[in-house]
C-alpha cells in the first residue's frame, strides 16, 4: 500500500549571502504521522519551515503540501495549513477570544461555527479564564497557546510548528500535547522543530535530522534511532560529535580557578 504524502520537498535551496542555510534538501514526510525536525541551532529549521509554508520563497527547489505546490498554488495551501511560526506575531491589542474570531472568519468560518470552536479551543487549552485579556499582556506560554489555537481554527490538514514548546511550562506543554495528539490521531499531520530530542523522541513516530543545511537521516523513529540507546545518542553519532568535550578548554571558569 503506498503511503500518503503530507508534504514533498525536492532539491530545496535557500542561501543568504555567503551562508547557505539549506543545501538542496529532498524530504517526502508521510501523512497522518507525528513529525519532527530536528538539529542544532543554526541547521536549517526554521528556514525550512518558512519555505515550506509559503513565508520565504526558495532559491530552487519544489515545495508541494497535501498534493499543491506552496509557490504556485499558495491560496490553495494556505486553506489546508496551520502555522505557528518562530516568533509569533499577534494583533496585541486584541483579546485571545477577539485574536481567534478575528482569525475565524478571516479563514471563512461562519460566525456562529467561529465561536463555538474558539471557546472550546480556549477551554482545551487552559486559556477560558484570560480570554478577556489583552494579547499583550499574556506571558510566552500562553502566547504559544493561543497561537495554536488560531493556527487550529479551520480544521487544517497539516499543521507546522516552529519551537512550539519553547518558554511553555510542563503543565501546558502537556496540554498542547494532549491536543496535538489527538488531533494526530484524527489522521491529520503536524510538522514540528525542535533541538530537544527528549521531545521529539516522546512525541514524534517519524522524524528527520538536519545539520548544517542538509537531511543526515530521516524515516519512523525506531529506523533513525537504530541500536542507539537514545535519539540523543543517535544523533550525536549522526553529527560526529560523540564524547566530544569542549569545555575543557574554559579553564578559566569556576569558582576553584585562579583569577
Ligand atoms: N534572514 C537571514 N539572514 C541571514 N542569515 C540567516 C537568515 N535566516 C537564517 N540565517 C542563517 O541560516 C542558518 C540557518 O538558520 P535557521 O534559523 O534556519 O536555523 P535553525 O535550525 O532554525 O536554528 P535554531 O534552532 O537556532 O532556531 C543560520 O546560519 C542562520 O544564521
Amino acid at each position: 500500500m503506498s503511503v500518503a504524502i503530507a508534504v514533498r520537498v525536492q532539491g530545496l535551496w535557500k542561501r543568504f549571502g555567503p551562508q547557505v542555510a539549506v543545501a538542496g534538501i529532498d524530504l517526502a514526510l508521510p501523512a497522518g504521522r507525528f513529525i519532527g525536525l530536528v538539529g542544532p541551532n543554526g541547521a536549517g529549521k526554521t528556514t525550512t519551515l518558512s519555505m515550506v509554508t509559503g513565508l520565504l520563497r526558495p532559491d530552487h527547489g519544489v515545495v508541494e503540501v497535501v498534493g499543491h505546490d506552496v509557490w504556485r498554488d499558495p491560496v490553495e495551501v494556505k486553506a489546508r495549513i496551520g502555522v505557528l511560526p518562530e516568533g509569533l506575531r499577534l494583533f496585541e491589542r486584541l483579546t485571545g477570544r477577539e485574536l481567534l474570531s478575528y482569525t475565524g472568519r478571516l479563514r471563512g468560518l461562519p460566525g456562529a461555527e467561529v465561536d463555538r470552536r474558539a471557546a472550546q479551543l480556549l477551554d482545551v487549552l487552559d486559556l477560558a479564564g484570560a480570554q478577556h485579556k489583552l494579547v499583550v499582556d499574556y506571558s510566552t506560554g500562553m502566547r504559544k497557546k493561543i497561537g495554536l489555537a488560531a493556527a487550529l481554527l479551520h480544521n487544517p490538514e497539516v499543521l507546522f510548528l516552529d519551537e512550539p514548546f519553547e518558554g511553555v511550562d510542563p503543565v501546558s506543554a502537556q496540554t498542547i500535547r494532549g491536543v496535538l495528539e489527538r488531533y494526530t490521531a484524527s489522521g491529520a499531520t503536524v510538522v514540528f522543530s525542535s533541538h530537544v530530542m527528549e521531545l521529539v523522541e516522546s512525541l514524534c513516530d517519524w522524524v528527520a535530522v538536519m545539520v548544517a543545511g542538509s537531511i543526515r537521516a530521516h524515516g519512523p523513529l525506531a529506523d533513525v534511532r537504530g541500536d542507539a540507546p537514545s535519539l540523543q545518542k543517535a544523533f550525536l553519532e549522526l553529527v560526529g560529535a560523540n564524547g566530544q568535550d569542549t569545555a575543557s578548554d574554559l579553564d578559566w571558569l569556576g569558582g576553584g580557578a585562579a583569577r
